[in-house]
């Protein structure tokens, strides 16, 4: 079982010298309970309680009696090192595998976000990345810890027996502890099916607990407190049933092994009886009887540990072994600033089986505008995320300037590319950070100048705090109005100045002052650059210089205003709604 964890053992190797010092202190502990206690019951109790004791000197007695605190300091000091020490290089294991959890999600497709909730893959990176550095450090801990003090302390049963009776007492002493074996085995069968249950539960506690909090203002607008609530209480009992089914089985382990250390004390008390044991000898036997049954427990704890650490890592697995479908070249050509000629050369793509984009060829001149529209659903935005790439085209090709989108190196080609969306996602930072986004390496005069060719510039101004462009914006840019983040996410466009422009044209009406604004800031921004504008005004669609008409996924028309309206029915029958609308 331990197999299916040896690929992330390089976690551990990273915090190898602090793991090396807290599992020396945890064996000096081990053996400080395991040998120390029954030995010196063995030496120092006859010494104290025997017929000599009366003629002890001071001195003797403390040098006697001292080895008690002395044993006892050891094993703290170790012990508490150990803790300390482990919970060090865990914390610091947990940090490395959390990175790296993260990092893979930076990377992977944006198909694979369409497939996990987020709820689920906050639980993965939070709670199984815990389980898993739990099972990881509780591994390298016990897996030299516990069979250390076992061996000490069976060692010290063995010195003990034989040099009391000799080998018949050793075997009775030592008879039961092999039985140990059998609840062990059986716990570790019942956990090891339930293990995945508890990360899975808890990732729909999670889930549900996202979704709530994102769609609070619905909830609030159609009364649906009592039914959220409701469902809430579902997923958590759920949860709770899973773990009550693994603590069911997880708890018993330590008192069926105390029940069979029993029965084999129990032997001993008979054996012992028998030959006539001294009371001296026999406590110290027990001592060490009772002290070797603890490191058992501990590998069967560590057993339940590790079947739960294998769900935690089948989820992360689910993750970490997920191709990166889009990733660069092997070879990529190298690309500077790119003109902006646009090419679908009979592009067919699909989401899962339906086809989302069906044998599409259009060409889009660099510099001219290109109006994309259709019913809802028809595959308008499908069609723009396939030019940065943010999908992976079923077949044909995509090309920029002649060159297949796939040749070149992904940073390449989306920074020829500025994007502002219907509903600009702005990070919970300043104004100032987040129009950064558009070039990091962007001037303080570049980015006001930026904010002033947006008309964000007057907004920011006057916020309130009075704190301008160092004002926070709240999650998501929650603090702002829906035209102030248009606004920004413009203004990062501007900042970008990338050749190629994909606009997502807003549905939802703006206030006539932040429209008008809007409306002038992307009329200026649009000059001199491929422009994909996934169109919902009819001024924008008639002044396009291209039109491509989508419908079910397909290109039912391509031309301009005149001709399409003139000779194309769903266009014109589009073009009249837009016009009617307010
Ligand atoms: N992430 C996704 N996963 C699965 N299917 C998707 C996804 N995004 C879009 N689709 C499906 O692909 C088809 C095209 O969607 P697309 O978003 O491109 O349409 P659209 O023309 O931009 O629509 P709208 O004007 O409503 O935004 C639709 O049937 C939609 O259900």
């Amino acid at each position: 079982m331990l197999r299916r964890f040896r690929p992330y053992f390089h976690y551990l190797r990273e915090h190898r010298s602090v793991l090396a010092v807290a599992i020396l202190c945890g064996v000096i502990a081990g053996l400080a309970t395991g040998a120390g206690l029954p030995l010196m019951v063995k030496f120092v109790f006859p010494v104290i309680f025997g017929e000599d004791a009366a003629a002890l000197t001071t001195w003797e007695l403390a040098g006697i009696v001292i080895w008690l605190p002395l044993i006892f300091t050891i094993r703290g000091v170790a012990g508490y090192l150990n803790a300390y020490l482990i919970q060090l290089a865990g914390t610091r294991v947990l940090e490395s595998i959390r990175r790296d959890y993260f990092r893979k999600l930076q990377i992977l497709p944006l198909s694979f976000f369409g497939r996990h909730s987020s709820g689920d893959l906050i639980s993965r990176g939070l709670a199984d990345t815990n389980q898993l550095q739990v099972a990881l450090t509780t591994v390298a801990n016990e897996i030299i810890k516990s069979p250390a003090t076992l061996i000490g302390s069976v060692g010290g049963i063995i010195y003990l027996a034989y040099d009391i009776e000799g080998l018949t007492l050793v075997l009775v002493c030592l008879a039961a502890v092999p039985l140990t074996v059998l609840p062990v085995r059986h716990i570790g069968k019942k956990l090891a099916r339930r293990s995945g249950g508890i990360q899975k539960e808890l990732g729909a506690v999670t889930s549900r607990f996202n979704e709530n909090l994102a769609a609070a203002r619905e909830i609030r607008a159609f009364s649906l407190e009592e039914r959220e609530t409701e469902r809430f209480s579902l997923v958590t009992r759920a949860l709770i049933t899973a773990q009550m089914k693994f603590v069911k089985y997880e708890k018993a382990l330590a008192p069926l092994i105390e029940i069979i250390s029993a029965v084999g004390i129990a032997g001993t008390l008979l054996y012992a009886y028998r030959i006539r044991l001294e009371q001296a000898d026999f406590v110290a036997l027990v001592t060490a009887l009772y002290a070797a049954y603890d490191p058992v427990k501990r590998l069967g704890a560590l057993n339940n540990e590790t079947k739960r650490g294998l769900g935690a890592l089948e989820r992360l697995e689910a993750v970490f072994n997920e191709p990166v479908s889009i990733q660069d070249p092997a070879q990529p050509v190298a690309v500077g600033r790119l003109r902006g000629e646009i090419a679908f050369e009979n592009v067919t793509f699909a989401y899962g089986d339906t086809p989302a984009l069906r044998a599409i060829s259009a060409t889009i001149s660099a510099g001219t505008v290109c109006a994309l529209v259709g019913p809802s659903g028809a595959g308008k935005s499908t069609f723009a995320n396939l030019v940065p790439r943010f999908y992976e085209v079923g077949a044909g090709r995509v090309t920029i300037d002649g060159l297949d989108v796939r040749q070149m190196k992904l940073a390449d080609l989306r920074r020829n590319i500025a994007l502002v969306s219907q509903e600009p996602v702005l990070f919970n930072d300043t104004i100032y950070q987040n129009l950064l986004l558009g070039r990091s390496d962007a001037t303080r005069e570049e980015v006001l100048a930026a904010a002033r060719d947006a008309h964000a510039d007057e907004f920011i101004q006057k916020l309130e705090g009075g704190l301008g462009y160092d004002t926070v914006v709240g999650e998501r840019g929650n603090r702002l109005s829906g035209g102030q983040k248009q606004r920004i996410a413009i203004a990062r466009a501007f900042l970008r100045n990338a050749p190629i422009l994909i606009l997502d044209e807003a549905t939802s009406a703006l206030d006539s002052d932040s429209e008008a604004a809007v409306q002038d800031a992307l009329r200026k921004l649009v000059v001199g650059k491929t422009v994909l504008i996934i169109a919902h005004r009819f001024s924008t669609i008639r002044d396009a210089s291209q039109i491509l008409v989508f419908d079910k996924g397909s290109l039912a028309a391509q031309g301009d205003h005149a001709s399409l309206y003139a000779g194309n029915a769903l266009y014109k029958s589009l073009y009249d709604r837009q016009a009617a609308a307010p």
